[in-house]
């Protein structure tokens, strides 16, 4: 090349020129860094070689030019095998390889090692030459970088992390051992431990997490990939099946902007659960793992909060063991302990699940007693607090019996702040100390007299059945058809040794709170049995006996079996019975009450719902109890003379309860003009003072061998039920519940069983009937109308605009007698009633009798 290119200018010989041109291709070659060397294959000779050979090979070159192969005597031994068989493999040029030349003074290069072929113009292959590079520094630097990558790799591996590298996109590029062990101890479905996937997605979708730390780590580390945050670092629950988990998840941007992220979660279970041991530790007493002081006081602040909003009371109890000490001093700190365990127990069994049983310290309990209705409430808790720690208390293997002293605090009357609430406790606790020990005290010294009243009532209660002091009253049912007795009601008195005869309404309440009903309801029961039997035996009439039953007893798993007994031993025959509910006791528990009274039903009694109208029921509801009769409670009956709307709607209930088969009983009945009103609307029975008050049993049976009756004109006739058409003059449907519910004339009973009566007692009737108010408009129509006139939808319309013309001349005319009108061909005589008084009615009632077809 260097001949031809200097051939057309330089006119020097070409003998002087190729000197030249070879003095200096030498003086290059000697200057290069790589070794090079000729082999000319006609020869075999090494026809050229560098001075860099000697450097880089550690021969000699006069070696080479005898030898062509000397150099592989300066490859290092591991190396020369694989050299040689290359070379053999690739005699005229190709060879490319790596490998380490050994120089005498024993230091080592790496060389990289080419061989190629040269040939003339025709192709033809003269020689093979060879170039050595000196790669020793790369390969160090290589072997640097991989030692490197391979530390950082085992440091990554042996972070107690789980580590990921993300693309910008969320999408997991690479994960460190902890994440791959993780993978497979957490079932990933195959090898590639998410490597591949979007992270993002892996997220919402592996349930590890929760569904909420889910989405709230996926934004933050979308706020990280999109260069929004700097870092993102977040304690999530991550739970196995058998064990409790937590991780830190932190997420820090790669430090190219824009080039995804590294996601490490770190399992912190061991400092979140020690966390939480400090909190229990702060809010709880080790011993007895109750809240302690301050947990206390930040539940009475919440307490104080709520009855602020709701307008109620909170009681806080300060309860102190009454000589703990000594049962320390005697017995031992174990036992003390152990003592002071069951207590705690103890005390939280006989509270609800709602208030708060804390330990104040030492031997010292504090109670909140939140939505608290009296302070009697307090006092029966406390008793009962008491009454529980009274029953032996086995601890240690010793048989303690611990006495408290309590203290009471009520909000708002004692203070309105959980501190003062809490001293004020204290101060009462320490008064019933000096008092004596195992009593309670009230820090407001004039609730002391009514709860110690109370609390001996409680206290004599329990004596009362042993003593003999409770009896039974009976009241008669007069049968508003023939005027004869035809049961009582057994109502139960305490004649106390002090008090005298208490009424029921003080002590059930207390007999209820207690469970001292369960074995007094057994014994009225069996009293009223035997009683009923007596009776019968008398020989005038086999009149039936109606027992209350509270809702404990409707509870009591084996009521329906000490009935059946009851009735097996007394030979009392079952129809003879009646057990009376009341309302809001059925509604208590739905399903369980229908499922108690079917089976007392089984045994032949009846049933009765007692002060029926006072709950939230209506009568259509109560199809679904099998039931014999209702009493209507006395609030309905006692002003049923003064006010027509209560004689609607006890009109309603009568009315209906006879559609649904049930007999109506009106009780409260105290006047003559109640009883003709009841009588005439069709009530069966009537029960009151208007004919006799509870009585003694020795009266009674006086009673019946009398055969007192009610007077015969105050009865209705032969027991039928009165025509419609004839019943009409008694009946004065109220105008407002069947539009506007909050208004209209009936005060004091407007409740939604009322107007669920009223409704339904529109609906039940069978003819059509509208009502229009003195302004004109309907407000009020029945189905059957609505379907007579074509249009149910006429409420709240003016009576010109929508009513037909000649329900609009009657309404005109307000006369009452019935006038015969045809619409869509038929044809109905049309009554027109005042609504209220026919003085000052609110409105007109119209009702229209189908004409019989003859
Ligand atoms: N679980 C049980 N409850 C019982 C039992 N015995 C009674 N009771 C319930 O106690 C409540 C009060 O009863 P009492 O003071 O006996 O009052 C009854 C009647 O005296 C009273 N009454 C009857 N007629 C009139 C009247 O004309 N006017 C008027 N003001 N009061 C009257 O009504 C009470 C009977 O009511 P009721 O039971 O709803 O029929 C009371 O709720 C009793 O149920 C028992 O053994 N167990």
């Amino acid at each position: 090349m260097i001949e031809t290119r200097d051939r057309d200018k330089d006119d020097r010989p070409v003998g002087h020129r190729a000197e030249l041109g070879l003095l200096h291709f030498e003086q290059l070659a000697n200057n290069l860094p790589e070794s090079f060397w000729l082999i000319d294959i006609a020869t075999k000779q090494v026809v050229f070689v560098n001075e860099a050979y000697e450097r880089l090979w550690g021969g000699r070159m006069e070696d080479l030019r005898r030898d062509r192969f000397s150099w592989l005597s300066c490859v290092h031994p591991d190396d020369r095998p694989r050299l040689r068989r290359v070379i053999a493999e690739n005699r005229f040029g190709g060879v490319n390889e790596t490998l380490r030349a050994l120089h005498p003074d024993g230091s080592v290069r790496w060389l990289q090692l080419r061989s190629f072929a040269m040939a003339d113009d025709h192709g033809r292959i003269h020689s093979v030459g060879g170039i050595a590079l000196d790669i020793t520094q790369v390969v160090a630097q290589r072997d640097e970088l991989s030692a490197s990558i391979a530390i950082n790799r085992s440091i990554l591996d042996a972070l107690p992390a789980h580590i990921a590298l993300l693309d910008q996109d969320g999408c997991i590029l690479a994960v460190n051992a902890g994440w791959r062990q993780f993978a497979e101890e957490n079932d990933y479905p195959d090898d590639t431990a998410g490597v591949g996937l979007n992270y993002l997605s892996l997220c919402a979708s592996s349930g590890v997490a929760t569904a909420e730390s889910s989405a709230h780590i996926e934004a933050g580390l979308r706020a990280v990939l999109d260069g929004r945050q700097s870092e993102y670092s977040t304690v999530y629950p991550c739970h196995g099946n058998t064990t409790e988990r937590w991780f830190r998840l932190l997420a820090t941007p790669l430090h190219n902007p824009g080039r995804g992220a590294v996601v490490m979660h770190i399992n912190v279970t061991e400092s979140v659960k020690a966390e939480r041991q400090l909190a229990q530790a702060a809010h709880y007493d080790a011993l007895t793992g109750l809240p302690n002081r301050l947990l206390v006081k930040d539940r009475i602040e919440q307490a104080l909060a709520a009855a602020n909003r709701q307008h109620t009371k909170v009681a806080v109890l300060v309860i102190d063991l009454d000589r703990f000490k000594l049962v320390n001093d005697t017995f031992g700190h174990g036992v003390g302990d152990a003592l002071l365990v069951a207590a705690a127990d103890r005390i939280a069994t006989a509270l609800r699940e709602s208030d708060t049983v804390g330990r104040m310290g030492a031997d010292e309990f504090a109670i909140v007693i939140p939505d608290l209705e009296s302070s009697e409430d307090a006092a029966m808790a406390a008793q009962r607090i008491m009454d529980a720690l009274a029953r032996p208390i086995h601890a240690e293997g010793q048989e303690l019996y611990a006495q408290a002293s309590v203290g009471i605090a009520l909000f708002p009357e004692d203070g309105s702040e959980a501190q003062t609430l809490i001293r004020n406790a204290d101060t009462a606790m320490y008064r019933a100390k000096e008092v004596g020990r195992n009593n309670l005290q009230f820090y407001t010294a004039s609730l002391n007299a009514r709860a110690q009243g109370q609390l001996q009532m409680v206290i004599d209660l329990r004596r009362a059945l042993e003593r003999d002091e409770f009896c039974l009253h009976y009241q008669p049912k007069v049968s508003c058809v023939s005027g004869e007795i035809v049961g009582f009601e057994a109502l139960l008195r305490w004649q106390h040794p002090t008090l005298g005869l208490v009424p029921p309404d003080r002590f059930i309440p207390l007999l209820e709170d207690t469970g001292g009903i369960i074995p007094v309801g057994a014994w009225v029961l069996r009293q009223a049995c035997d009683q009923a039997v007596a009776w019968h035996r008398l020989g005038v009439g086999t009149p039936s006996v109606a027992v209350n039953l509270s809702v404990r007893q409707l509870q009591q798993s084996d009521l329906v079996a000490l009935i059946r007994d009851e009735l097996a031993r007394s030979g009392l025959d079952p129809a003879a019975l009646e057990l009376e509910i009341t309302e809001s006791m059925l509604m208590h528990n739905v399903e369980d009450s229908i499922a108690t009274l079917d089976a007392l039903k089984q045994l032949g009694v009846r049933i009765s719902v007692d002060d029926f109208g006072t709950g939230y029921s209506s009568l259509s509801y109560l199809k679904r109890f099998p039931l014999d009769s209702v009493k209507v409670d006395r609030s309905f009956v006692q002003d049923i003379v003064a006010d027509p709307g209560d004689v609607s709607i006890t009109r309603a209930v009568i009315t209906l309860a006879h559609n649904l088969k049930l007999r109506v009983v009106a009780e409260g009945v105290e006047t003559e003009a109640q009883l003709a009103l009841l009588a005439s609307n069709g009530c069966d029975e009537i029960q009151g003072y208007y004919f006799s008050r509870p009585i003694p049993v020795a009266e009674t049976e006086a009673m019946l061998l009398a055969g007192r009756c009610l007077p015969a004109n105050l009865l209705h006739a032969h027991g039928t039920h009165l025509p419609a058409a004839e019943a009409l003059p008694s009946l004065a449907v109220p105008a407002a519940p069947m539009s506007t519910p909050t208004t209209g004339g009936l005060q004091g009973l407007l409740s939604r069983t009322v107007l669920d009566v009223t409704q339904e007692v529109l609906n039940f009737f069978p003819w059509p009937m509208l009502g229009v108010d003195e302004n004109g408009l309907v407000i009020a129509i029945n189905p059957q109308a609505g379907n007579w006139l074509g249009n149910a939808a006429l409420l709240g319309e003016a009576a010109r605009d929508c009513l037909p013309e000649p329900l609009l001349g009657i309404l005109a005319l307000r006369d009452s007698r019935p006038r015969r009108v045809i619409i869509a061909h038929h044809a109905h005589h049309v009554f027109c009633r005042p609504l209220g008084t026919a003085e000052q009615p609110r409105g007109w009632l119209l009702i229209a009798l189908p004409e019989e077809r003859s």
